[in-house]
């Protein structure tokens, strides 16, 4: 079933196959951190400033503060020594997929590109991620040229039933099972998504994993991917017979399985069961669709559309290339515009398809469409659901130099149909001097474009160059797609003027699908009333669940917790390395685990169908987030279930972090004296270590990076950016001597001039050796490697550094500073307000509904989808909060604070961080958490001394500054008052 509904309707969902949830018993009021809880009950008004659009401009020269005022050697705000936590280098090696070229694709016998060859390959993704499913090593081994996969002993086939022992689940599903009188309520009927209970639940869930490995859609890999049932009959014609066979197989395959599990199934086990088997019918007879006609067919219907891209053409041609009967809310709209060279802008829910608004374009546009996407997971996985009729391929960092060359060259020969591109790629000089003065890109893509918005819930420096004027420019792209799920209108208008996408091509449909159940409860123990949640129904009997989380020590423990309590689950955090995510995402999308407990980093371009409940462990950081969070239940279209926990604690130290990121003007200045201190450096390339200038002028690396960005754009375009890399070189000859190798080679003897002798090494910078032969940075790397390679050099690399090129000094360096920070600070202010935003709603829901309109107990459905509606609907900036105006201690603190710490320079800022218990480059948690100033201490009912990060976060961040300010000027001055 569909489960979108248009943008008119905004109401509570109407179970479908199952009785409401009953409600989780009620939690207890939490517990204020600080006495003055009354203060923090009321709401007050935000005295924030309001703040629309970009407002750097290219400052005008004053004269206190000139080029000459440019002082490139700005004093540490911290004496002494600092702390340094150095971080390991990311290891690229564990790469994540190779590509699996087939000879004789679909393409080369099609007209898809006039320019299309008769026998290329097509690229499909492949690696680690799948190279445990046996039966397509076979068809490997058989049809295609692969490269050698690994295989994990310790893995069993996916398409074998397991033996019980194996299975995670099992005690669990016992023993809840065990225990439904754990809720008052009685379940009749199950939740579609739910486990099997009783004595097969083994049995069952070997049957979903299993199935689902078979039935579920993995685009180009797993139609290919046959498990060897009914390999002989196949009905398509071209390259992708294999495809009939698989689903042909897998058919019999479950017929078999029903047959001999059908018993066991009966009873409550058989709604769970049987909805897995319907939707292998679906998905069935939709593969089934596409392989049953021949590449000529789906021509044929290319070609229709090109004459006329009526929606009749439409809806033929993704019968054809998708199997799907019909288009969702947006999609077919956002088709034709794009298809008439429309550049659109399109608002689609999560899991709604917007894929598929590029996917039929990119079939009926002559060249390649791009696309931009912020994740290598989320690019690999978008690659993986590609139809076997379009032929794709990736270009990200964490490629080897010949998986990329090689991407490239089926890009430039228009073999394949769609590249997905990070943003950084696709602003990398190398990557665009393809375009010069060719036409090869139809259309750009850019995926989740709420990231080039700076007051987006997820902006990221490398998506806001990202503009409308440099895509024509470089790629020569007329028409560009901008696709987003959550965007406020005033992201919206940021997206679409940074993409000169005019307000006439917007599409936009409901925010929220609405088979989601939205409940929530302010909670005093957020783990004992988790496990209640997860003990009584509808939790209990759901088989698949995301459980979200703030901070990644949460997610550890609360997983650990679940297991402890028989409750299968895995924690997914950054700090989880890649492999092992990769992994633990597989484990649950096979239905291995039950539980995934995540912080964000989990999720985007997750396409399971299934998950039937999300639960927010930690309010979420903004409405957007928590959209597209909770957009991650009840893909399959059946009700599921989302819970939120809050509590003023973890909100009052998730407002305080909202200010970790926080610059001073100072800081700012100093900043950019040293990016522009080599004036004479025009051309040239410059570079700043990352990690010593962080510290130097306590600004965290990313914020760092935002302002290179900000420097580049087209308003004030003071320099531009270049690859990051490591610029110090240690370097050893091994065969010919230094100088004889220099005299044959300019890259060597131009090191020999540039270079300290330590210790017998060669020590120089790579930007500045560059420079002196005028080649690039990246090049003279790679001489490097080659020289590596032949044996005569050996080299180590350290002090990743921003890299750029200076276009243009700026006159007036400290009016640039002040129009920076105020943009940080109004960037800052705009997240705070979101979560103030998100914990209004949360509170509205448990304190203010009158449970009129179908909300009642925990579940409000009706009243947060309408307090989402008006967000996102709204410009309203005066969001009223709760903080605590001020605390009578606070001045007090923070004079006894400086005056225990004289020796110290602080900033307000730097005073308020540590009143916060907050970290910053310059002042790290492994010096200054020994300050007793860093920590609240409570004690609690049981008379134990318990020690909170944070004395003030109840106190805004902005009044501490203020005090911290005054505090300063009095110590620095004692005249003042
Ligand atoms: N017209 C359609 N009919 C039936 N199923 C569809 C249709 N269009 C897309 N789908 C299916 O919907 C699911 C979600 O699609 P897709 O991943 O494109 O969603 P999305 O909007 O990009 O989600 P997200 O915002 O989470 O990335 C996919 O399994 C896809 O096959």
């Amino acid at each position: 079933m569909d489960s979108d509904s248009d943008g008119s309707h905004i109401s509570a969902t109407p179970p479908r196959d199952s009785p409401p949830p009953s409600p989780p018993p009620a939690s207890a009021r939490p517990a204020l951190l600080l006495s003055s809880a009354k203060s923090r009950t009321k709401f007050k008004a935000a005295a924030i400033s309001k703040s629309t659009s970009r407002p750097i401009l290219k400052p005008k020269p004053s004269s206190k503060c000139s080029k000459s005022a440019i002082n490139p050697d700005p004093k540490p705000p911290l004496e002494g020594n600092p702390t340094k936590i150095s971080l390991p280098p990311p290891d690229l090696s564990s790469l994540p997929f190779h590509h699996i070229h087939r000879s004789g694709s679909i393409n080369g016998s099609s007209s898809f590109s006039s320019n299309c060859n008769h026998s290329v390959p097509t690229l499909l993704p492949v690696g680690r991620l799948i190279s445990k499913f046996a039966s397509f090593s076979k068809t490997r081994k058989e049809n295609l040229k692969f490269e050698p996969l690994e295989s994990n002993p310790t893995e069993p086939l996916l398409t074998t039933p397991k033996p019980k022992a194996e299975l995670g689940d099992d005690n669990v599903v016992r023993q809840e099972t065990g225990n439904e009188g754990f809720n008052a309520s009685k379940v009749v009927k199950k939740h579609p998504n739910c486990i099997e209970s009783g004595v097969s639940s083994a049995s069952n869930a070997s049957i979903s994993s299993a199935t689902r490995v078979k039935f579920k859609s993995e685009g180009n890999f797993v139609k290919l991917n046959i498990n060897g049932y009914g390999r002989k009959k196949f009905k398509f014609k071209g390259k992708h017979r294999n495809l009939g066979s698989s689903s042909l197989g897998r058919q019999r395959f479950s017929r078999r399985r029903k047959r001999k599990f059908g018993v066991e199934n009966k009873g409550e086990g058989e709604v769970g069961g049987l909805c897995d088997e319907d939707d292998h019918v679906l998905e069935i007879k939709r593969v089934q669709k596409i392989s049953s006609f021949d590449i000529g067919t789906i021509e044929e219907a290319v070609m229709r559309v090109r004459d006329e891209a009526s929606d009749e053409n439409l809806l033929r041609l993704l019968k054809l290339s998708h199997g799907y009967d019909s288009f969702r809310n947006g999609q077919l709209e956002a088709i034709k515009m794009v298809l008439s060279k429309k550049s659109t802008m399109l608002i689609l829910p999560t899991g709604s398809g917007k894929s598929l608004c590029y996917q039929v374009p990119a079939l009926v546009l002559p060249g390649v469409t791009l696309v931009v996407s912020p994740l290598v997971a989320l690019m690999i996985d978008q690659l993986k659901h590609l139809p076997p009729t379009i032929p794709g391929a990736l270009l990200c960092s964490s490629q080897t130099p010949e998986e990329a060359s090689e991407a490239l060259k089926l890009l430039k020969n228009q073999t394949i149909k769609v590249l997905f591109v990070s943003p950084e790629r696709l602003l990398n000089v190398e990557f665009t001097s393809i375009f010069s003065g060719i036409s090869l890109i139809s259309l750009v893509v850019i995926d989740e474009a709420h990231c080039i918005s700076e007051w987006s819930h997820n902006f990221r420096p490398s998506y806001m160059r990202l503009r409308g004027s440099m895509l024509r420019a470089k790629l020569h792209a007329d028409c560009v797609l901008a696709m987003t799920a959550t965007a406020t209108s005033k992201t919206l208008h940021n997206v679409m003027h940074a993409l000169e996408i005019p307000a006439t091509n917007l599409i936009q449909a409901v925010k929220m699908r609405e088979n989601l159940q939205l409940s929530l409860s302010q909670t005093g123990n957020r783990m004992k009333d988790l496990m209640t949640l997860l003990k009584s129904s509808p939790y209990v009997e759901i088989k698949s669940i995301i459980i979200y989380c703030k901070f990644q020590s949460e997610a550890d423990l609360i997983s650990r917790y679940l297991c402890d309590n028989n409750i299968s689950a895995k924690s997914y955090h950054s700090s989880i390395p890649a492999e092992d995510r990769r992994r633990i995402q597989e484990i649950f999308c096979l239905n291995k685990i039950r539980v995934v407990v995540a912080t964000v980093a989990f999720g985007m371009g997750l396409d399971k169908r299934d998950i039937g409940a999300v639960i927010h462990y930690s309010l979420p950081e903004s409405l957007e987030e928590y959209v597209q969070e909770i957009g991650r239940a009840g893909r399959d279209g059946r009700l599921s279930y989302c819970h939120l926990f809050f509590d003023e604690a973890t909100y009052f130290k998730m407002r305080s972090l909202m200010y970790s990121d926080g610059v001073d003007e100072y800081a700012v200045k100093k900043f950019l004296c040293q990016i522009f201190s080599n004036t004479n450096s025009s051309g040239k390339i410059c570079s700043i270590i990352k990690e010593s200038a962080s510290r130097k002028f306590d600004i965290k690396e990313e914020v760092m990076l935002t302002i290179l960005t900000q420097l580049e754009l087209d308003d004030l375009q003071y320099l531009n950016l270049l690859p990051q890399i490591k610029v110090t070189c240690t370097l050893n000859f091994h065969q010919t001597s230094p100088s004889l190798l220099a005299n044959k080679d300019i890259v060597i003897a131009a090191i020999l001039k540039k270079s300290e002798l330590k210790d017998g090494q060669y020590v120089f910078d790579i930007p500045s050796t560059a420079n002196s032969i005028r080649w690039q940075a990246t090049d003279l790397s790679n001489h490097l490697k080659s020289l590596k390679l032949k044996g005569e050099i050996t080299y180590e690399l350290k002090d990743q550094a921003f890299c750029y090129r200076i276009v243009d000094v700026p006159n007036d360096v400290c009016s640039l500073a002040a129009n920076i920070t105020k943009w940080l600070s109004d960037v800052e202010i705009y997240k705070v307000r979101k979560l103030d935003a998100m914990f209004n709603a949360a509170v509205f829901a448990v304190k203010q509904c009158n449970k009129v309109d179908g909300c009642n107990d925990h579940q409000h459905t009706p009243c947060l989808q309408r307090k989402i509606f008006e967000y996102f609907n709204s410009n309203d900036d005066d969001i009223p909060n709760i903080m605590a105006e001020s605390s009578r201690f606070l001045r007090a603190d923070i004079k006894v604070f400086l005056q225990s710490h004289s020796q110290a320079k602080f900033t307000p800022r730097a005073v308020a961080r540590i009143m916060h218990g907050l970290a910053s480059p310059a002042f790290p948690s492994a010096t200054w958490l020994r300050t007793h100033f860093w920590y609240l201490y409570c004690i609690t009912n049981l008379c134990f001394k318990i020690q909170k990060k944070g004395r003030y976060t109840q106190v805004d961040f902005k009044v501490v500054m203020e005090a911290a300010r005054a505090e300063l000027m009095k110590f620095v001055s004692p005249s003042v008052v």
